[in-house]
């Protein structure tokens, strides 16, 4: 289990290290245009599985739904605090 503010650690150090085989590094490659799709994407199967799926299948949508948000926040250069002062 691990918290937002771990999880962006974990992607930035990805980021920053480029490690063989992440999927992370691969989607960042790709651009904005990619990532904002995926987002997108999770966003809309965040939606249908609240409607029509399980609870435990809408948290797992929901999580990866924040998973590329916080691609899209490294792409952008924007940090946890960034996004924090608007909350
Ligand atoms: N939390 C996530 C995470 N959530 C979602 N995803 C990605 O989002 C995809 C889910 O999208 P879909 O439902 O469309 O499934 P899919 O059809 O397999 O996806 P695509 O073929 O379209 O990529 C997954 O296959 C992963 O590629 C994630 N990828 C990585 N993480 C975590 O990020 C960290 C770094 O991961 P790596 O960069 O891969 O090392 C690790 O802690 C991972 O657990």
């Amino acid at each position: 289990m691990k918290t937002f503010d771990e999880l962006y650690e974990e992607l930035s150090a990805r980021a920053e290290e480029r490690p063989e085989g992440s999927g992370t590094v691969a989607l960042l490659d790709r651009g904005v245009h990619a990532i904002g799709k995926k987002l997108v994407e999770e966003a809309a199967e965040s939606w249908m599985a609240a409607e029509f799926q399980s609870d435990e299948e809408t948290a797992e949508e929901i999580s990866q739904l924040l998973y590329h948000a916080q691609v899209m926040m490294i792409a952008k250069g924007l940090t946890p605090a960034d996004v924090y002062r608007y909350l």
